[in-house]
Order: structure tokens, then C-alpha cells, then sequence
């Protein structure tokens, strides 16, 4: 596609947008009075308009129901999670009944170990990729010592090629077929955190269950964002938050995905609590757990609904839209981005590069070289909202639902107005 560093080529990107009056149905935080440039849509979302609307409803049904609300409210409160099914089952690429929504992701991750990894004396190795978020280091790490293992001995940290910013598909799957059948778990961030790729999530889990391992995914950075069909990649499970991609709000519910051949399954290890049982047996008080035939049987508790409410008011945006279009705008904004950066990188040289790959979602990630930090201060001050990545990484990612191809050009003259302050060329 052929672009131009231009304020009115900007603007007529933005005029043929179809997406472009979703920007007007997000709340975006001020600078100086001044509208931000919001780069950090991957780590928390803006709030949707129609989301206060949502919160309101519950604290008024609990104002003047109170108990009576988890059955008579008007989307009554004790089935509310159900609500959000349909659409985030679209968005993940599972079928309704292999979907659900419930605590955080971190200990969602933790409770679908406690089902899908089962150590054995020969098959008892995790294999993640190096550097995956602390907090999944901590979580894979923290359940081997539960099972009397050592991590350093039974978790495989993927390298990538030495001197390269990104992994091959091989580097995974070469991993994977040298633990062979000492591996039970594979358990990866299906879009990396860091440099922003997406990994090739179908061919992984193949190769994956094909040396008899269980393979889940954390989509932290992939709802929302990637197109995932985790039904047809016969992925196990899978985890996500949804306060970035998905706006939910800060610290939001996750959503949990289990494929259909482990649904209802007599067998299945799992912690268990009372919404997980059939909601037509739920209230008999039974002693015997009396498991939903869906991914609800993960549930432990009665949903949260006002946290519910706002990831409700968010998906009906992504219903509405749908993922088709966001991808395909996606990739346009984030090709002009690189673009800009391209231009930028041109007139200033030398002073960053992209480390992210060809595979991507709309993460871009800009390895500064020498002092970055002073630019990102710069950057933070010029009203562009973007995060610092130790050691040196600003991360960019211009979410398709309210970043305009404006913001791109108008990110890329302060940019280098920046460099030009702190670097001096
Ligand atoms: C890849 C990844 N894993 C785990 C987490 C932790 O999520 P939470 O704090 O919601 O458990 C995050 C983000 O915070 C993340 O990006
Ligand atoms: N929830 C947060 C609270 C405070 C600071 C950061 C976060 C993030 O979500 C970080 C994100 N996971 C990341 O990829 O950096």
C-alpha cells in the first residue's frame, strides 16, 4: 500500500475508515487539556461510553432489589456471566459451551493447570517460551514446586536465535519434539507481551499434542486482537484478561476457554465450587458437585457483576463491529505507523529500530538505542500515551477500534521532535 507522511493523507485515510466513528464511543484520557495519542490500548483499554450506562443499571437493580436482583433484576444478576458468551466466543473462535468468563487471568491460568497438567514420574516438563510475563513465570514456576519439582530442571524456556528480537515457528516445535515424552504442558503467551509477535498458535499445539502434551494458551494480548480459532486449532485450554484489547476495565474478569472433548468429563481433576454445578440443581443444596456440561463447570463463584457489567457494554461494540473489520484495519494503521517510523527513523537515524516481526497483531515494539528514556518522558509529557518495557522498549500499539491514522502522523511529528531534544540528531 503506498502511504505518505502527510497531515491531509492522514486525514483522508481517516474519511474512508469505516471504523473511524468508533473513536467517538471511547472516553479518551486528556494531556494539557488536550486529547491524547493512546499507544496502550495492549494494556489497558479505554472505557467504552455505553459502559457507565451498564455499571449503573446494576447499582440501581441493587438499590431497589437487593437480593431479589440475582433473579428479577432486568438482566438479572445470578446467570449474568452467560451474557457475555456468545460474543467472546466469536471473538476467540470457540464454541459457546467451550467459553467462559470468571476471576482473573493469572488464577485462571492456575485453576486450568490443576486440570490439564497432571505430572507424571515420565511426563512432567512445562515448556513457555523465554521471558514470557513475569507473571506466568511465577505462576508455571509456583506449580512445579507444588508437584515437588524443581523449574529448573523441568521448565523449558524457548530461546530465541541468538542476536534475533523474535522466535521461528521451529524454535517452538524443535523444543517441543526434544522433550518428546517427558513433556506434559505447553503453555505459551500466543501474542508476546513484549516484542508483540503472534506465533503461529494452530502448528505449536499440533506439535505440541502430537508428543502427547496438553497445550494452552495465555491470550492476554491476543483477544481482541488477533483473529484465534481456538476451537479448530483443538488448543486445550486457553486464558485471556480482558482489560486490554477487550475494554473492559482495569483489573476485568478473564475469560477461559476449554476445548469440547473435555467438557463433561466425569474424570477431570478440577477445584471446584458451587457455580460450576448445574444452575437447574444449583440451589437444591446438594452435597454431590453436579457439573455444567460446559466450560461453566470452571466456575467457582457467583459472577461479580458489576466488574461483568462493563465487559458486557464492551462486547457489544466488538458484536457489532466484529473482528473482520477490526483486523482490517488494524493492519493498516499498523503498516502506516511502521511507515511513519520508517520516515522518522530516515530523517533522525540510527537511534531505534522495530523489534517486532512480520507476525503481528497491532503491537509495535521500538528497541531505543543509547538513553531512551528521556524520549519516552518526552513522548509521555507530548500528550503520547505509550509504556516503557525494561530495558529499553517503548511499546506502541494503535488499537483499531479508537486510534485514528491522524494520531499516526501526528505521533510521528512529535517523535521527532523529541529525538531531536533528547538524542540531539
Ligand atoms: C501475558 C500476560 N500474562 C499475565 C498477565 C497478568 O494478568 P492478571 O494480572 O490479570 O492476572 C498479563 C498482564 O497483566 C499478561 O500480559
Ligand atoms: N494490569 C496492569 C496493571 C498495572 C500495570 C500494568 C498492567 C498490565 O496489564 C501490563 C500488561 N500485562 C503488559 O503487557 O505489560
Amino acid at each position: 500500500m503506498h502511504f505518505e507522511n502527510s497531515l491531509t493523507f492522514a486525514q483522508n485515510l481517516d474519511a474512508q475508515d469505516a471504523l473511524g466513528k468508533y473513536r467517538e464511543a471511547f472516553h479518551f484520557p486528556k494531556v494539557n487539556g488536550k486529547q491524547t495519542i493512546y499507544f496502550t490500548g495492549n494494556s489497558l483499554g479505554l472505557q467504552p461510553k455505553n459502559s457507565q450506562g451498564f455499571v449503573d443499571a446494576i447499582m440501581e437493580d441493587w438499590r431497589n432489589l437487593a437480593v431479589e436482583g440475582h433473579f428479577y433484576a432486568e438482566k438479572p444478576w445470578w446467570d449474568y456471566h452467560e451474557r457475555l458468551i456468545p460474543s467472546l466466543a466469536k471473538v476467540v473462535g470457540g464454541k459457546p459451551e467451550e467459553v467462559s468468563v470468571m476471576n482473573t487471568l493469572t488464577v485462571n491460568l492456575h485453576m486450568l493447570m490443576v486440570s490439564f497438567y497432571r505430572p507424571t514420574k515420565q511426563r512432567y516438563k512445562i515448556l513457555c517460551e523465554e521471558k514470557a510475563f513475569p507473571s506466568d513465570q511465577y505462576m508455571l514456576k509456583s506449580q512445579l514446586k507444588v508437584h515437588g519439582l524443581d523449574p529448573d530442571e523441568a521448565l523449558i524456556e524457548v530461546k530465541k536465535p541468538e542476536g534475533k528480537h523474535h522466535w521461528e515457528t521451529s524454535d517452538f516445535i524443535n523444543a517441543i519434539e526434544q522433550a518428546g515424552d517427558e513433556l506434559a504442558l505447553v503453555l505459551i503467551g500466543g501474542v508476546n507481551y513484549y516484542n508483540g509477535q503472534v506465533l503461529d498458535m494452530q502448528r505449536i499445539t499440533e506439535a505440541g499434542q502430537r508428543v502427547g502434551a496438553k497445550v494452552g494458551w495465555d491470550l492476554a494480548h491476543a483477544a481482541g486482537n488477533v483473529v484465534l480459532n481456538l476451537h479448530d486449532w483443538n488448543v486445550d485450554f486457553a486464558a485471556w484478561c480482558s482489560y486490554k484489547y477487550m475494554n473492559s476495565g482495569p483489573g476485568n474478569a478473564s475469560g477461559i476457554f476449554v476445548h469440547e472433548r473435555h467438557l463433561n468429563q466425569p474424570d477431570i481433576p478440577r477445584f471446584e465450587g458451587w457455580w460450576g454445578t448445574k444452575k437447574e440443581t444449583r440451589f437444591l443444596m446438594a452435597p454431590e458437585f453436579d457439573p455444567t456440561p460446559t466450560a461453566d463447570a470452571w466456575q467457582l463463584s457467583n459472577p461479580p457483576v458489576l466488574a461483568l457489567a462493563p465487559y458486557l457494554a464492551a462486547l457489544e461494540l466488538f458484536e457489532e463491529v466484529g473482528m473482520e473489520a477490526l483486523i482490517q484495519k488494524r493492519d493498516v494503521i499498523t503498516a502506516y505507523l511502521e511507515f511513519i517510523l520508517t520516515e522518522i527513523d530516515a530523517q533522525t537515524p540510527g537511534n531505534f529500530e522495530i523489534i517486532t516481526p512480520k507476525d503481528r497483531g497491532c503491537q509495535l515494539s521500538v528497541l531505543l538505542h543509547g538513553q531512551g528514556r528521556p524520549l519516552f518522558d518526552y513522548l509521555m509529557k507530548a500528550g503520547v500515551i505509550v509504556d516503557w518495557r525494561e530495558p529499553n522498549v517503548i511499546r506502541l500499539a494503535p488499537a483499531p477500534f479508537y486510534c485514528s491514522y491522524e494520531d499516526m502522523f501526528r505521533f510521528g511529528q512529535i517523535l521527532k521532535a523529541g529525538i531531536l531534544e533528547t538524542y540531539g540528531k
